[in-house]
């Protein structure tokens, strides 16, 4: 093991070869791969084992010639329609389980980004279910088990802290814009599953790509190990993380600082969202860095814009005029209190009230019952800007305090699964005709109540959205179709949108942008039908206007630097989405490079 390969020439270009620090001399066996081996001796790679430059069969006779790729594939040259075709015919026909079908998914990510992403982009209501919520829980909780090969990076919290900054170089992208990182501590509604969780990073960075438009080069997928309190982790052979307890608050939050200056220090204009941080941390590191950095929290921000909107839309459905409007929250976690803070300033601004008489309109309930300042327990700083502090009694039992709220919304944050009854959604109906049924907690069988439930319950009339997909449910004849509330309809727009206006940071006023165009996607009469969002399929479309609402904000408020391009901002915005049938490496289209 003598030299470090550095630098190759790469389809005419100069490219750092990253991750290959042992490559002994040419002709030696042994660890080097396909790549670096083609690279020493024909001074190319063959494309087809570089995942961001692999067209598979789809490369052409003459691109088979010129790079070394005859007798490496099929004879036959097919288009990237044919050869998704055929991704969807294994997916539907040859893989017996959706957990299968992650893992295909997963795979073809690893050695073809473009057919990946082409498939995604044409088929995401039938596969987002499979690479994000719900079935990414799964993928989740057993990512030691299917495991192929890594997509993303892990930063040990324990052996590598000083480190961070340098081993970023080991990225092989020389322009990173979007960075997803979690530390695992809390991964959906599932608990703290620690280095398991890099199935969200790399799943929301799937839909950053497909849905919102980023180069699959320009991403990253970031997990923090800094332990696991999981018993059955740490008993683990498969396990690998550090099988180790959490590390204190302190330090966690330390080390996801020293992560994010060394991305700043890298990629001054990159976005990192942080994903799936428990509580304490969330709020902590959220605090810590948003005015450092530019970055949000998905759980908090990305979460209380889009249930904002379906806020905001659902009050038109039933004609309930903001002012009067009264939510129970279930659950008062990171995603509670983000939501109840944006939908109260929601109120405050368009109803034109002062900001305490808005936060009136919010009631929350932990696990110990309805938050009061009276309660008698000491409440994290979290909750207590929700709290109630007028007269309001001291009440657990949901129903009781839906009938003494009369709410015109329930939302489920708890994550403890299918915790509303049959006798609180009765009451919640008989304080108004169409009430909002939210219930948002993931994966699947972690959500307060199903679609079945809250249809037959409220005799057809509930407004229902949640947060991983139902199917629809026909009742007394009419087919209901269950609306989805989650934070893709908001994150990858925002994401682009920061990004290409070149944003400082990711304001409360940006989601609130964000959370408005959402929900003037949807039409009056789709409104009026209680329908509340657009549909996931539609999320490219979604996400160039939340972009462009969000890119319009940042340089209103002096926050972005991008020169205002003469062609307006939405198709600024729209032609520099990334699309998987341009030839690969062709970065030139996107900003900053
Ligand atoms: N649809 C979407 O887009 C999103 C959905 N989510 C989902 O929301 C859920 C919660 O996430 P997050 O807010 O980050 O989690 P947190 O752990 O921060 O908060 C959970 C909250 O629920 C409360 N809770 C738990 N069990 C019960 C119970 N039995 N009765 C009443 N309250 C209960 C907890 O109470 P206490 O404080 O007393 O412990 C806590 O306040 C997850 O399932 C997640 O998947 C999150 C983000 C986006
Ligand atoms: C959707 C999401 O971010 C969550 O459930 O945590
Ligand atoms: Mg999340």
């Amino acid at each position: 093991m003598t030299a470090t390969l550095e630098k190759a020439t790469v389809n005419g270009e100069e490219r750092s070869v990253h991750g290959v620090k042992d490559v002994t001399k040419p002709g030696d066996p042994g660890t080097r791969t396909a790549e670096v081996r083609s690279i020493m001796e024909h001074g190319h790679a063959p494309l087809i084992w570089n995942p961001d430059m692999n067209k598979g069969t789809a490369f052409t006779a003459e691109e088979r010639k010129e790079k070394g790729l005859e007798g490496l594939l099929p004879p036959i040259v097919e288009t990237i329609e044919l050869q998704a075709e055929r991704v969807m015919l294994q997916l539907r026909n040859d893989c017996g389980t959706d957990l299968a079908r992650y893992v295909l998914l997963y795979q073809l990510g690893t050695h073809n980004r473009a057919l990946l992403y082409y498939v995604l982009i044409n088929n995401l209501e039938e596969l987002a279910p499979i690479v994000y919520t719900p079935i990414v829980g799964e993928a989740c909780q057993k990512f030691d088990r299917i495991y192929r090969s890594a997509m993303g990076m892990f930063f040990d919290a324990f052996a590598q802290r000083g480190h961070f900054r340098k081993m970023l170089d080991n990225w092989p992208s020389h322009n990173v814009q979007i960075i997803v990182v979690s530390d695992g501590s809390r991964i959906l509604g599932l608990g703290d599953l620690g280095v398991n969780g890099m199935g969200i990073p790399l799943g929301k960075i799937q839909l950053y790509v497909a849905g919102g438009g980023f180069h699959p080069e320009h991403s990253l997928p970031a997990i923090i190990d800094s332990g696991t309190n999981t018993k059955d982790n740490i008993e683990d052979k498969f396990y690998f993380g550090n099988k180790k307890p959490r590390l204190s608050q302190e330090e966690s939050v330390a080390a996801v600082e020293e992560f994010c200056m060394a991305v700043h220090d890298k990629w001054p204009n990159c976005l990192v969202q942080f994903e799936d941080f428990e509580t304490s941390l969330a709020f902590a590191i959220l605090e810590k860095m948003r005015n450092r950095l530019l970055c949000f929290n998905d759980d908090i921000q990305g979460t209380g814009a889009v249930v904002t909107t379906g806020f905001l839309n659902g009050m038109k459905a039933q004609g309930t005029p903001l002012g009067e409007a009264k939510v129970v929250f279930y659950g008062a976690g990171s995603s509670a209190v983000g939501v109840a803070s944006m939908i109260a300033r929601l109120i405050e601004l368009d109803a034109k009230i002062s900001a305490e008489d808005a936060r009136k309109a919010i009631f929350m309930v932990d696990s110990k019952g309805l938050i009061t300042t009276s309660r008698g327990d000491k409440l994290p700083s979290h909750k207590q800007q929700m709290a109630r502090r007028d007269d309001t009694p001291n009440m657990k039992d949901l129903r009781e305090i839906i009938e003494y709220v009369k709410p015109h919304a329930l939302i489920g944050l708890s994550g403890a699964g299918p915790m509303f009854k049959q006798d609180a959604i009765e009451e919640l109906c008989h304080h108004v005709e169409k009430p909002l049924v939210f219930p948002l907690s993931n994966p699947t069988d972690k959500a307060e109540i199903t679609a079945e439930h809250a249809y037959e319950w409220t005799h057809g009339q509930a407004i229902f959205a949640s947060g991983s997909p139902f199917k629809p449910y026909e009742y007394e004849g009419n087919m209901l179709v269950p609306g989805q509330a989650n934070n893709v309809l908001i994150f990858p727009g925002v994401g682009f949108g920061a990004v290409m206006s070149k944003a400082k940071k990711v304001t409360d006023e940006m989601m609130l942008a964000a959370a408005r165009a959402l929900a003037d996607f949807v039409s009056p009469e789709d409104i009026k039908r209680g329908k509340l969002y657009p549909d996931i399929k539609d999320l490219r479309a979604v996400s160039a206007v939340v972009a462009t609402k969000v890119a319009e904000e940042a340089l209103s408020q002096g926050l972005g630097s991008m020169e205002a391009p003469s062609e307006g901002l939405h198709k600024f915005i729209t032609d520099r989405m990334w699309d998987p049938r341009k030839p690969s490496l062709n970065l030139s289209r996107t900003v900053g490079l």
